[in-house]
Order: structure tokens, then C-alpha cells, then sequence
């Protein structure tokens, strides 16, 4: 039942996120309509590989978890384990068998090194559990395909755990080119570089080698990062006050923008908390293009002279001073 599910998504994946014709593309290479790919890695193991060009946003692939168990366990994690691979088919059970098991060498039961080796851990994102206090309690879930993702501090995609359909969704952070490695980050990427290789070391026996990890000025710049504050109210209110100049925000929040894309965490909440931000620069300053076009329609001036008019007028731009017959109705865009 649950693989027919499985299979239904996947047939979904590759052909709502799969655009790319069957044949030959561009490069002349065949991404025979597959998203994305899993392949050896020439430095051990496995990796993703994506097989279209993605933009941020696209989603890259939506799967069901082989096995889900709520952490921490309730039972005996091993039992639970043993008793879900005696349920699932052969196919099932040789793709869960097939994947990671960096414990293969201690002395660690195979299904449990596997799991521990390939989990990802979900929260509730959406409906009824969400709001309530399961939020705060982890899932942990290992997959065919998305535990086949390596780890970066610099991830280019984004994992988002949907309860209603139990499938995990992965989105690109940012564009992705065909042929370029899919990462996620398994850890906190704000987490100081000391802790954070630690973790990878312990967890999953990664020495991360990531821009992050070997670009000296990262840490610093990360902290820098973490830094942005959710100012929404003092942008808003800058948004309603023209006496304070236009471009107040544009600078730093360009800067801020660049310093985020720099070290790879558009995905993070501080890519979209700046972009917000940009978002109300372009409203105020988009209404001051308004105003310029409405102005030119009722006064007929010629462009270099409209920008003079309303270079001179900027300090009370569209607000109490600007005379509001000269465009045919008030300026009341920045009105509180
Ligand atoms: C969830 S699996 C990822 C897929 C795995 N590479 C495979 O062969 O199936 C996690 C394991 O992959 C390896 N791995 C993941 N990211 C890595 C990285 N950035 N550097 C080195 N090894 C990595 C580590 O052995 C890690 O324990």
C-alpha cells in the first residue's frame, strides 16, 4: 500500500520536476527527463546529482520515508527496525539495505547502522500537529534517494517536512546547474566551526572539507549573518516616514545580500528576512516611480525636468510638502 503511494510520488517527481525532454539537451549530454541522478562519488560512496538546471524555489524531488520512528525512540530502536524490514517487500528491504552504513565496521547491528547512518530528522510543518506540542518532538526518517544527499555547510537545497502527505520535499536554495552536486546540510550551518566539526565527525564520520569549513574568514562572516535582526517594524515604519532618505536600507541590505550568497545560505531565514526588506525598499522607492509617471501626465514636463522638480522636492518627496495639485491628487502613498 504505502510503496504503491511511494511509487505514485515518484512518478510525480519525474514528471512535474522533470521538464527537460527526452533526447538530447543543449550540452549535447541526455537527461532523459530525470531530475536528478545517483551516482559514485569519485571520493567514496554515493552522491545526488542534479540533472536539470533548478532555479531557487523549484522543488527538486518530494519521496516518502522507507521508515519513520519518532525520536527519541520508544521502544528498542533495533526491534522496531527489525520488525518494519520483515514488513516491507524484497525491494524495499535491498533498497534500505543498500544504503550508507558507516557503522559497518564497529560492532553496530546493520539495520541500526543504517538507519543512524541515513536519518534525517523531521518536524511537524503544517496542520494540527504543528500547532500543538508535537512540533518540539523529532521524527527521524531515513530514505531510498534523499539520504543519498552529502552533507555541506554551504547547502543548495532545502528540506521541508510535509506531515499531511508524510514526504519529505527538497528545494533548491538557489540555481543549481545540471550535473552540479545536490547538498543539504545535516547540522546547523550557524553552529561555531569547532562544533560544528565535531558533530560531523562524531555523527557521521565527515571531515568536512565545504567553503565554510576551509574559508578562514566564514566563522566570522557567519556570525555576521546570524546578526540580521527581524526588524520588520522599523522597516515598515522607515517605509511610512519620507522624511528619512530612500535609499536608507539599500546598502546595507545589499551587502547583507551578497554576504549571505557568499557563503551559500540563501536557504536560511536571514536570506529571506533581507529580501523582505528589499522587497519594501522597492515599494517606497516603486511608489516614487508612481508619482514621477502621474506627475509627467498631468504637468506634460519633459523627463530631465521632472527629475530636477522632484530631485528639489526629495527631502518632503510625496509627503506634506509636495503640492498635491501639481499632480492632480494627493500624495498620500506615505501617509501613516
Ligand atoms: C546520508 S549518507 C549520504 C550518502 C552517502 N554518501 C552514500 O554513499 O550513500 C551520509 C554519509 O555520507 C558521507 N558524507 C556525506 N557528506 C559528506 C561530506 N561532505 N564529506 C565526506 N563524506 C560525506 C559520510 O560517510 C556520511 O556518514
Amino acid at each position: 500500500m504505502l510503496r504503491g503511494r511511494q511509487d505514485e510520488i515518484r512518478a510525480y517527481t519525474m514528471a512535474n520536476l522533470a521538464p527537460t525532454e527526452e533526447g538530447e539537451d543543449e550540452d549535447g549530454t541526455s537527461s532523459n527527463g530525470i531530475a536528478y541522478v545517483i551516482e559514485e562519488n569519485p571520493t567514496g560512496g554515493m552522491r545526488m546529482i542534479a540533472n536539470k538546471d533548478f532555479e531557487c524555489g523549484d522543488l527538486v524531488l518530494q519521496e516518502l520515508p522507507l521508515v519513520l520512528f519518532p525520536l527519541p525512540a520508544k521502544s528498542d530502536l533495533r526491534l522496531s527496525l527489525r520488525r518494519a524490514l520483515n514488513a516491507f517487500d524484497d525491494a524495499k528491504r535491498a533498497d534500505y539495505m543498500g544504503l550508507a552504513n558507516i557503522y559497518a565496521a564497529d560492532e553496530v547491528e546493520p539495520v541500526l547502522g543504517i538507519f543512524v547512518s541515513n536519518k534525517f530528522e523531521v518536524f511537524s510543518t503544517d496542520g494540527a500537529e504543528a500547532a500543538s506540542a508535537d512540533r518540539t518532538k523529532p521524527f527521524a526518517a531515513v530514505f531510498k534517494d534523499i539520504s543519498r544527499m552529502n552533507h555541506s555547510c554551504c547547502p543548495n537545497v532545502v528540506r521541508y517536512w510535509c506531515t499531511a502527505s508524510r514526504s519529505m520535499h527538497v528545494y533548491a536554495a538557489r540555481s543549481v546547474q545540471k550535473g552540479s552536486q545536490i547538498v543539504t546540510a545535516y547540522c546547523d550551518p550557524f553552529l561555531p566551526l569547532r562544533e560544528r566539526r565535531a558533530l560531523l565527525l562524531n555523527t557521521y564520520k565527515i571531515a568536512c572539507a565545504c567553503p565554510a569549513c576551509t574559508n578562514s574568514e566564514s566563522a566570522a562572516n557567519r556570525v555576521r549573518i546570524r546578526n540580521i535582526r527581524d526588524d520588520s517594524a522599523a522597516v515598515i515604519q522607515w517605509t511610512l516616514t519620507p522624511a528619512l532618505p530612500d535609499d536608507l536600507l539599500l546598502v546595507p541590505s545589499l551587502e547583507q545580500l551578497k554576504l549571505i550568497e557568499d557563503e551559500g545560505l540563501e536557504g536560511t531565514e536571514y536570506y529571506a528576512r533581507v529580501l523582505r526588506r528589499l522587497w519594501l525598499h522597492i515599494f517606497r522607492v516603486g511608489r516614487l516611480w508612481s508619482f514621477r509617471i502621474l506627475w509627467a501626465d498631468v504637468e506634460g514636463v519633459e523627463d530631465r525636468e521632472r527629475d530636477e522638480e522632484i530631485g528639489r522636492d526629495k527631502g518632503n518627496a510625496l509627503g506634506a510638502g509636495a503640492d498635491p495639485r501639481r499632480c492632480g491628487s494627493p500624495p498620500v502613498v506615505y501617509a501613516a
